[in-house]
C-alpha cells in the first residue's frame, strides 16, 4: 500500500496558515540550509520537505509545505515571497510560494468519450481533487447534461478544419474570462495548433491513451491489437506542438492477452486513462511537478 501523496488533510495541520515553496534552481551545496534557516526565522512548521538534486544536469528541485504560527507574524504568500527573494537572489532559478489550500482553476476540454471527464468532475466533487472545476469546453453537446448536472458552466465550440482558428480563440476567451490556471485534455480529440499549444506550455495536461512513446496519434488501441500487446496504458503528459511528445507526469498499465479485441481493449484501458489523469491534475495542482527539459520531476 503505498502511502497518499496529497498533502496532509487541513483537519490534522497544526493550527495557522499552510504554504507551499517550490524551488527549481542550479544545484550547489547549501540551497536546503538556505531555505530551512529561512523558514526557521520565521518560528514555520515543515510538514513535508522532497527534493531532487540533479547531478547529471546540474539542477536541484525542491518543494515544501510548512505552517506558519500567525502569534510569530505572518506576512501572508506574497510578504513571504517578497521576503525569500532576497534569499533566493543569488539561487539562480525560479521560486514561488503559494497558500497550500489556494484551488486551482480548471477548465476540462472533451469531445465524445467522457469517462475521463466524469472520473474528474467525481473527484472535484468529492474533495479528492481540491480543485475548481470553472467551466467545460467540447467539440460535442453530449455532455453537457452531466456538466451542468455539477453545476459548471458547458461550452460547445464545434471544431472543423476551417473553423479551428475561431474555435481556439473562444477557449482562449474562456480561459481569460475564467482565470483558467490548468486546461485539462480529458480525451480531447482535436490536435492544438503550435500556437495554442505554445500558449498553454506547461498549464494544459492530455491523457493519451498508450503507453507512451508507443502508439502516438490517433486509434493507439486499434495500433496495440494490430501489435499483439499484452498490457495497454495510459499517458498523462503535458500537451507540446509536438503531438503526444509532450513532458510525461503519470503513467498507469494494465495487462491484456490475445482475448482481447480493440472493443475490450478499449475498456480495459479507461481505468488507466482516469487513473494517470487525475495523478497528473492532482500533482501539478499540489506544485508537485517541475518541467525539466522534456522531462518531469515530480516530488511526492
Ligand atoms: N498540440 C497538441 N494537441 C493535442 C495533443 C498534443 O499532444 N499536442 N494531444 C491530443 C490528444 N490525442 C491523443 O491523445 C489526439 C487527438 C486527436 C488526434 C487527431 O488525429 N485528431 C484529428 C481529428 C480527429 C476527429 O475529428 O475525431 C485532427 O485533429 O485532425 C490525434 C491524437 C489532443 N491535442
Amino acid at each position: 500500500m503505498t502511502r497518499p501523496t496529497s498533502d496532509p488533510a487541513p483537519d490534522r495541520l497544526p493550527s495557522g496558515s499552510a504554504y507551499v515553496l517550490t524551488l527549481d534552481c542550479p544545484e550547489r551545496p547549501g540551497l536546503v540550509h538556505a531555505v530551512t534557516g529561512f523558514l526557521l526565522e520565521r518560528h514555520a512548521d515543515i510538514l513535508e520537505l522532497k527534493q531532487f538534486d540533479d547531478f547529471r544536469a546540474g539542477r536541484f528541485f525542491l518543494r515544501v509545505h510548512f505552517v506558519l504560527d500567525a502569534a510569530h507574524g505572518d506576512p501572508g504568500a506574497a510578504g513571504l515571497s517578497e521576503e525569500f527573494a532576497s534569499v533566493a537572489g543569488d539561487f539562480g532559478g525560479t521560486f514561488e510560494i503559494r497558500d497550500a489550500d489556494d484551488r486551482r482553476r480548471v477548465l476540462i476540454m472533451v469531445s465524445k468519450f467522457g469517462h475521463a471527464l466524469n472520473d474528474l468532475l467525481f473527484r472535484a466533487r468529492t474533495g479528492e481533487l481540491a480543485v475548481d472545476v470553472v467551466a467545460v469546453v467540447s467539440n460535442h453537446p453530449d455532455h453537457q447534461g452531466l456538466v451542468e448536472w455539477h453545476g459548471i458552466p458547458f461550452f460547445h465550440v464545434p471544431v472543423t478544419r476551417e473553423t479551428k482558428p475561431q474555435a481556439e480563440e473562444r477557449l482562449l476567451e474562456l480561459v481569460g474570462q475564467y482565470d483558467v490556471e490548468l486546461v485539462v485534455l480529458a480525451r480531447y480529440m482535436q490536435i492544438l495548433s503550435d500556437g495554442l499549444a505554445r500558449e498553454l506550455t506547461g498549464r494544459a495536461i492530455n491523457i493519451h491513451h498508450s503507453f507512451l512513446p508507443s502508439f502516438k496519434g490517433a486509434k493507439p488501441y486499434h495500433q496495440a491489437y494490430e501489435r499483439g500487446v499484452k498490457t495497454v496504458g495510459a499517458t498523462a503528459h503535458y500537451v507540446s506542438s509536438d503531438l503526444d511528445e509532450g513532458p510525461i507526469i503519470s503513467q498507469q498499465v494494465q495487462e491484456v492477452d490475445h482475448a482481447y479485441g480493440p472493443e475490450e481493449l478499449v475498456a480495459a484501458g479507461r481505468d488507466t486513462e482516469c487513473k494517470a489523469l487525475s495523478n497528473a491534475v492532482r500533482w501539478h495542482c499540489e506544485g508537485r511537478v517541475f518541467l525539466h527539459g522534456n522531462r518531469t520531476v515530480i516530488l511526492r
